[in-house]
């Protein structure tokens, strides 16, 4: 069966189960939005299913077969994984940080498909102007698309991108947002961690909504973000401008909350 899954993942760090029994897939040609609030587990049900971190329960499923006896090498060249952080890059020329995405597959030796798909990493991300500058003296956001770069440069079938966008000018995050529409055009599978529901709702195939650990609700856009559902798992009410859903104001359940952050 094609496709990348999680199935009946469940996962504890330091002690604390932070996923439980989340199930959850991302199939070729399509965009899969994983939202939710701060610390839901977004980060580490991406993580599981980029091998990563491993499921004390469940398994994750990679077209078949099961990821974690999957040879690294193989998983890499398969599966590319943007963290949401990294340490600063060094100072090294950008063209050169974001060759880093054709490790991989380095045994292939082809020298006139790595320059192409780095030059391609480059382009989807605005990055081709910076492509001599050395990575460290690069922006927040010029940090983040270098990133997305590297991530792009592995030509994976399966991209997951922790918050690719969060640091990101509106322009760069439409940009980022359509270069992922293309990747599941072409037949990839995108599975994205946002915390913007405009592009969240406009981008994304399906969504998967975490709360506390657990998939709460998947489906489309249309069926997820509604305002109970933002209501019970943000404690916001959205207003609706055409399709786009924006966040309005705190639920009253919030207001305390509200006044402890001003
Ligand atoms: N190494 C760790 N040890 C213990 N707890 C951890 C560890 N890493 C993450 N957690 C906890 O696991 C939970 C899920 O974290 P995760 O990073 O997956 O959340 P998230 O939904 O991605 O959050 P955010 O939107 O803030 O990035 C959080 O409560 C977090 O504090």
């Amino acid at each position: 069966m094609t496709g990348l899954a999680a199935r009946g993942v469940t996962l504890s760090l330091g002690g604390r189960r932070v996923l439980h029994e989340a199930s959850v897939g991302v199939a070729p040609g399509e965009i899969v939005g994983v939202i939710g609030p701060n610390g839901a587990g977004k980060s580490t049900l991406l993580r599981a299913l980029a091998g990563i971190q491993r499921p004390d329960a469940g398994v994750v499923m990679l077209d078949g077969r099961e990821l974690a006896g999957m040879a690294p090498g193989d998983r890499a060249r398969r599966l590319s994984f943007l963290p949401q952080e990294e340490m600063p890059p060094p100072p090294m020329r950008v063209e050169d940080l974001v060759a880093f995405g054709r490790l991989p597959h380095r045994a292939a030796r082809d020298e006139a498909r790595d320059r192409a798909a780095v030059a391609r990493a480059l382009g989807e991300t605005g990055l081709l102007d910076l492509r001599g500058r050395p990575g460290s003296q690069l922006s927040g956001g010029e940090r983040a698309r270098l990133r997305l770069a590297r991530a792009l440069a592995v030509e994976a079938p399966y991209l997951l991108a922790d918050e690719p966008v969060a640091a990101l000018d509106p322009a760069h995050a439409l940009a980022v947002m359509a270069s992922f529409g293309r990747l599941a055009e072409g037949g990839r599978g995108v599975a994205v961690v946002l915390h913007d529901l405009t592009l969240a709702g406009r981008f994304c195939h399906r969504l998967v909504l975490m709360r506390d650990g657990r998939v709460a609700a998947h489906g489309r856009p249309a069926e997820i973000l509604t305002d109970a559902a933002m209501r019970a798992v943000y404690g916001v009410t959205v207003r609706r401008v055409g399709d786009a859903v924006v966040p309005w104001s705190l639920t009253d359940g919030r207001s305390e909350e509200k006044q402890v952050i001003s």
